[in-house]
């Protein structure tokens, strides 16, 4: 039997600081694609919805508050079937105001990057994905 539901909410964050440049997260090693850089969250946990999910995960992550108004729904990426566990969807946020210093708490890495660096970070496919979509594809130069 499948199990309820099927997919996994994911919910993630394309924070920029107003000068063109995106917060990326490097995913500590240990964890699935560790070492890849990709927008910071995580899973939505069944109590929460998705905007409360990328507060607390920012929160979590980052260290730093982030108002749930202040998320600007942009765009979503999804895996498609998988043959085993569940497919991920992820949505995408932009937001331009937080407060606090970003820094990262679990063992990861972040750094502030401008478009053309981001899509010579190495990514998972659904970062690629949501890259595109929000930026437009790669210029080639
Ligand atoms: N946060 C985040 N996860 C992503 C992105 N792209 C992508 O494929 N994923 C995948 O989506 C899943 C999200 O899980 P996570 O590990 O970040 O979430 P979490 O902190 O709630 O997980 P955990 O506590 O179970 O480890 C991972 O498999 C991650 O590799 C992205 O841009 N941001």
């Amino acid at each position: 039997m499948e199990e309820f539901p099927t997919w996994q909410p994911v919910v993630a964050l394309a924070l920029t600081d107003g000068k063109r440049r995106w917060l990326m997260h490097r995913r500590p090693p240990h964890k699935r694609h560790g070492g890849m850089w990709e927008f910071p969250g995580g899973k939505v946990e069944a109590f929460e919805n998705p905007r409360e999910g990328l507060v607390r995960e920012v929160r979590e992550e980052l260290d730093i508050a982030v108002a749930a108004e202040d998320l600007q729904p942009a765009c979503f990426a999804d895996e498609g079937s998988q043959v085993d566990g569940k497919a991920i969807v992820i949505l995408l946020y932009i937001a331009s105001k937080w407060i606090g210093e970003p820094r990262s708490l679990e063992g990861g890495k972040i750094g502030w990057f401008k478009v053309p660096e981001i899509e010579r970070l190495e990514r998972p496919q659904l970062d690629i994905d949501l890259t595109v979509r929000i930026f437009g594809a790669p210029s080639g130069h």
